[in-house]
């Protein structure tokens, strides 16, 4: 197993279909296979304050809903996270705080509510945003079933692509190191071998500790 000083906080945002629970799967193995510990996981987490939220976003919206998935946000970086970070893992999380600007944005709670909120997590080392155009997302999302109340067709996901590009540029503000790819031109495999290539290099690169056990 490979190991370094420290580990690295990786998130997987974008819009519904474009690839986020498929790319982490992926490049959990593929980085598993190349030797380094990974711990993947999602936001919402599978505590009870992220199930209570998975599983009810019909019956709490706005700035409830916004609430919700920040408290579970901040009890899953303390719980979950920041543990395995400090074991020296790559920690893979499907979804962040780039959700929160685009899903919370979609039900109408005003952005500087959802910055606010937001504005104590933890910065990613790595902020994948994945894109990909609108018709394709939503053909993707058809022939998957939609997940939940945020995706009503082509309509719904052109307004999501076009706040996860908004919200890539008001999180670099904030210095997350946003890297942007597009799943449209790119196998599932192509994507986690390039961004597994990407965060290896992170590791890495200069002044990294790397040793091989
Ligand atoms: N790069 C890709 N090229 C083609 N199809 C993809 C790609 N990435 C994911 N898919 C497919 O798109 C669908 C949605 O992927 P999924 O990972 O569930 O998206 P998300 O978690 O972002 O909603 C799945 O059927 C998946 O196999
Ligand atoms: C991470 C996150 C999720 N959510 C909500 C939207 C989704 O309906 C719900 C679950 O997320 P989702 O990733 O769609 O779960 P799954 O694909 O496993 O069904 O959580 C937010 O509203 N804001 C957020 O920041």
């Amino acid at each position: 197993m490979r190991r370094w000083g420290r580990g690295l906080f990786v998130t997987i945002d974008g819009p519904a279909g474009v690839g986020k629970t498929t790319t982490t799967r992926l490049l959990r193995e593929c980085l598993g296979r190349r030797g380094f510990q990974v711990h993947a996981t999602t936001q919402p987490s599978h505590g009870v304050l992220g199930e209570t939220a998975r599983r009810n976003t019909d019956t709490y919206r706005g700035h409830t809903l916004a609430c919700l998935v920040a408290a579970d946000r901040y009890h899953h970086l303390e719980k979950e996270v920041r543990p395995h970070l400090a074991a020296g893992a790559i920690v893979v999380c499907d979804r962040y705080v780039a959700s929160s600007y685009v899903l919370q944005c979609m039900d109408d709670v005003p952005l500087p509510f959802v910055e606010a909120i937001n504005s104590a997590a933890d910065v990613p080392d790595l902020a994948v945003i994945l894109q990909a155009p609108p018709e394709v997302a939503a053909a993707r999302v058809a022939a998957r079933g939609a997940h939940d109340r945020f995706h009503t067709g082509e309509d719904s996901s052109r307004r999501e692509c076009e706040l996860y590009e908004q919200a890539a540029i008001r999180l670099a503000r904030w210095r997350y190191p946003v890297v942007a790819v597009d799943t449209a031109g790119a196998s599932p495999v192509e994507v986690a071998t390039y961004l597994a290539g990407r965060i290896a290099e992170r590791v890495e690169g200069p002044g990294a500790d790397v040793a091989t056990a």
